[in-house]
């Protein structure tokens, strides 16, 4: 491996790559005057990816407001309000949080508000003194990118360094004849299980590919829709994915993050819902789109929703995450809405708890970011979710890192499934550049953070996290030198989380402080940057999250701080890489000591803001507990009216499984972190010590829940009133088709509730003969949903 492999930026000057960015330079100083520097720039102008070379000029997702859904806004501030880190910091420090927008606008506007000046005074300072210290850095950092960070890049390089590690178990995976043919059994007799597993349709180089989505023979409303979205032309995904996903294939789509794989499921769904029967009993939630976080699921729906108001479509979606009201989300599921977007937990809480709700009438199940849903830690509610779902649904699996491992794949029961991945060897966008700074003591870490941000990248930048703790303290930090920042984890209630993103998004805030809970699937306009404070546990993680920023094509950067143990996932991510996109970036000694001493300096402010906040959090906290009193008082007899709410899993078991998860995900990638294990001997606690009052009143409460669940018959009568209620299905009834034994001898063929004979199946689902009409032998589903596109053979 040459060692010029990867260009070094030798200070942390404001890259060249988003200045290049027109949109994200406007306005903005370019640090010291420099001219940008070259290396490998015009490179990554050449590599961007013609296939999205759309209209990128803000209209699009100015237009679609993906955190603005009703259900949100409906969370009402009030006296609840959220306590703010920001107004703590403002009190103590008298000066008032400004965005760098703000500050900017505020600069140019009046030059007598001194005082604004202050940060940014001192920012040109820095700025002006970062040759100077990156020259002595470069003769610190001696021995070029690959004593730098410690490692070699080359794929047979990689071969050499891994052999001088003798306890890796990468390195016994090269060496000796008969691990390589132990290993070699092993992958012909997983191909063969997923030749046998997959269907074998040719996807990938078909030449018959739809280059427009009118040439996808979808209705015009829906191409109206599109248009009006910007969207031109289809992505590699999208071009694949939909005339498969309109014939009813069960499919597993995976591209690079931003590349649109969530229109790839949406627009087929709305097609085939424009055709379905409206009539009396033919009302049902035939939809399910399946999300890992709420926010993911927030923005799935406003993406679905957008698509389906622009095109006049009359679809009817409900959103089932938790966090937003219950009773809301049960009175929507009472009008059976068409499309159902939720999370595992909320849909389960519903599944169980709200009458006659119930998904037997689903045609469609599709899982979001589903590598990351078959993960052992939602194992036991995706069970439950596919035992509610009729088998004969179409399934389809999105994700960028999607796998196609049997093993994991074979408890959705899907039939033939067709493996729809855009350039499986690429993880990572053309247009991303990721830097990687070697941090050589963890101490380092947080000032290191703390320069690049107060000097190089100072708006529009996520930031992630491994723990919520951390994310919360560097916001105070953050505050106390004078940036923006807000902050997005499991700590915080749903509308604080959603406050966040929304704020992110508008530029009132230039940082997003977040933690793993915003690495998948979120589609922020305009993150120029994506900051590793340390490197995530799975590659997988790790390609999430810089998947946050070059999205559809756009430009943008990953830095991560890589320290001496993440060595390995640092090699896993530059072997999943083009080399062209890979940087070393240096950032001056004298700027981490510096914003060291800075720390140092903070470190009683940031412990007397922390503990203003918890005093005031008590505060608020002993203030509810006093209207819950009073609402007691007052409502008691409607309070206790109410039926008890039955939960799937305690507390106990949802960690348990979260741990379980964590764990099998670790195994499966031998680079990543071992899990946060607490070697501390175990002292046998109480039941409910450590818990917080409401924890402990609400374990309490979940306890007495199912004690008394087990003893009454609710569920039964639950059951009893669901089949009552279940929908019937939609079109005329089909006289039962002969029972035909498949070759398998196993599975009874498959029907989509779309493949109604009133519609036509080849009009349902837009099939024209030529595109994708159903062929007699091809059409394996009932009524030939899932004939096999003709021409793809
Ligand atoms: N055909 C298209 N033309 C133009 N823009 C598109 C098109 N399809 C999708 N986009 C835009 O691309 C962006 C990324 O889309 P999306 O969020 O679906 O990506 P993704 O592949 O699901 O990413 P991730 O893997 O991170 O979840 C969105 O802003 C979306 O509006």
């Amino acid at each position: 491996m040459p060692s010029d492999f990867i260009t070094t930026i030798d200070s942390d000057d404001e890259d060249d790559l988003l200045v290049q960015n027109g949109e994200s330079s406007k306005g903005r100083p370019t640090p010291n005057g420099k001219a940008p520097a070259t290396g490998g720039k015009g490179k990554i102008d050449e590599d961007l990816n013609p296939e999205f070379e759309f209209d990128f000029d803000g209209l699009r997702n100015a237009e679609i407001d993906l955190w603005g859904g009703d259900e949100v806004k409906k969370s009402g501030k009030g006296d609840n309000e959220p306590i703010s880190v920001d107004d703590i910091i403002a009190r103590r420090t008298g000066r008032e949080l400004r965005s760098f927008g703000e500050k900017k606008r505020k600069r140019s506007g009046e030059d007598e508000e001194e005082e604004d000046m202050e940060g940014s005074e001192s920012e040109e300072g820095s700025d002006d003194e970062e040759e100077g210290d990156s020259e002595e850095d470069e003769g610190e950092e001696e021995g070029g990118m690959e004593s730098d960070l410690g490692m070699e890049v080359d794929s047979e390089d990689d071969e050499e360094g891994d052999e001088d590690e003798t306890d890796d178990g990468e390195v016994e995976d090269h060496e000796g004849d008969d691990d390589d043919d132990a290993e070699s059994t092993e992958d012909i007799a997983e191909t063969a299980r997923k030749d046998a597993f997959f269907s074998s349709e040719p996807t990938a180089d078909d030449p018959t590919l739809p280059s427009s989505f009118a040439s996808m023979n979808l209705s015009r409303p829906l191409l109206r829709s599109l248009a009006s979205l910007n969207f031109s032309a289809p992505t590699p995904i999208q071009a694949r994915a939909i005339p498969l996903a309109l014939l009813g294939r069960d499919i597993l789509g995976s591209a690079v993050t931003g590349s649109g794989k969530t229109a790839a499921f949406m627009v087929p769904i709305l097609e085939r819902l424009t055709y379905r029967d409206r009539g009396r009993g033919g009302q049902a939630c035939r939809v399910l789109v399946l999300c890992p976080t709420r926010e993911l699921a927030v923005q799935c729906e406003s993406v679905g929703k957008a698509l389906a108001e622009r095109g006049g479509l009359d679809v009817r979606f409900a959103l089932l995450v938790g966090g937003l009201s219950l009773n809301a989300q049960a009175h929507t599921l009472r009008t059976l809405p068409d499309i159902l977007i939720a999370t595992p937990g909320r849909l389960i809480d519903h599944l169980t708890n709200t009458p006659s709700f119930t998904l037997s009438a689903l045609d469609i199940l599709v899982m979001d970011e589903a590598d990351r849903m078959l993960e052992d830690g939602f194992s036991d509610e995706l069970s439950e979710i596919i035992r509610a779902c009729p088998r004969s649904r179409q399934t389809m699996l999105f994700s960028a890192t999607m796998t196609d491992s049997v093993d994991e794949l074979v408890k959705l029961s899907l039939d033939k499934p067709i493996r729809v991945f855009v350039d499986p060897k690429k993880n990572t966008a053309d247009s991303l550049t990721q830097e990687f700074v070697r941090i050589r003591t963890d101490d380092n870490r947080g000032p290191a953070l703390l320069a690049l941000c107060k000097r190089t990248v100072r708006e529009k930048c996520i930031v992630f996290f491994r723990s919520k703790a951390l994310a919360h303290q560097m916001r105070v930090v953050f505050g106390l030198l004078g940036m923006k920042a807000a902050e997005l984890h499991g700590n915080l209630t749903q509308e604080q989380r959603l406050a966040a993103l929304n704020d992110f998004k508008a530029g009132k805030v230039d940082y997003l402080l977040a933690t793993d809970l915003a690495s998948r699937g979120l589609d922020i306009k305009g993150v120029e940057t994506v900051i590793n404070y340390d490197m995530p546990g799975q590659l997988a993680q790790y390609t999430h999250r810089v998947g946050r920023t070059a999205r559809a094509g756009r430009k943008g950067r990953s830095i991560s701080l890589v320290g001496e143990p993440d060595r390995k996932m640092l090699k896993l991510a530059i072997r999943q890489s083009v080399s062209t996109q890979i940087r070393h970036r240096i950032i001056p000694t004298d700027a981490i000591t510096g914003m060291s001493a800075k720390m140092d300096g903070l470190k009683e402010d940031i412990a007397d803001i922390l503990k203003e906040e918890k005093e005031e959090k008590a505060i608020r906290q002993a203030e509810m507990e006093v209207k819950k009193g009073q609402n007691m008082v007052e409502h008691e007899e409607e309070i206790m009216g109410r039926p008890k709410r039955v939960w799937f899993q305690s507390e106990k078991e949802k960690a348990a499984a979260k741990n379980t998860g964590k764990e099998g995900y670790v195994q499966k990638f031998p680079g990543a972190a071992p899990p946060e294990k607490d070697d501390k001997p175990k002292v046998k606690r109480g039941k409910y010590d450590g818990l917080s009052r409401r924890d402990k009143r609400r374990k309490m409460a979940m306890e007495e829940d199912a004690a008394e669940h087990r003893a009454s018959s609710q569920s039964a009568s639950i059951r009893a009133a669901k089949k009552q209620a279940r929908p019937q299905k939609i079109g005329i009834p089909i006289a039962p088709a002969p029972k035909v034994k498949s070759k398998g001898g196993k599975k009874p063929a498959r029907r989509s509730a779309f493949d109604d004979k009133k519609a036509g199946a080849s009009e349902g689902m837009r099939a024209k003969p030529g595109v994708g009409a159903v062929k007699g032998k091809g059409a394996k589903k009932a009524g030939g949903a899932k004939g096999k596109p003709k021409g793809k053979r």
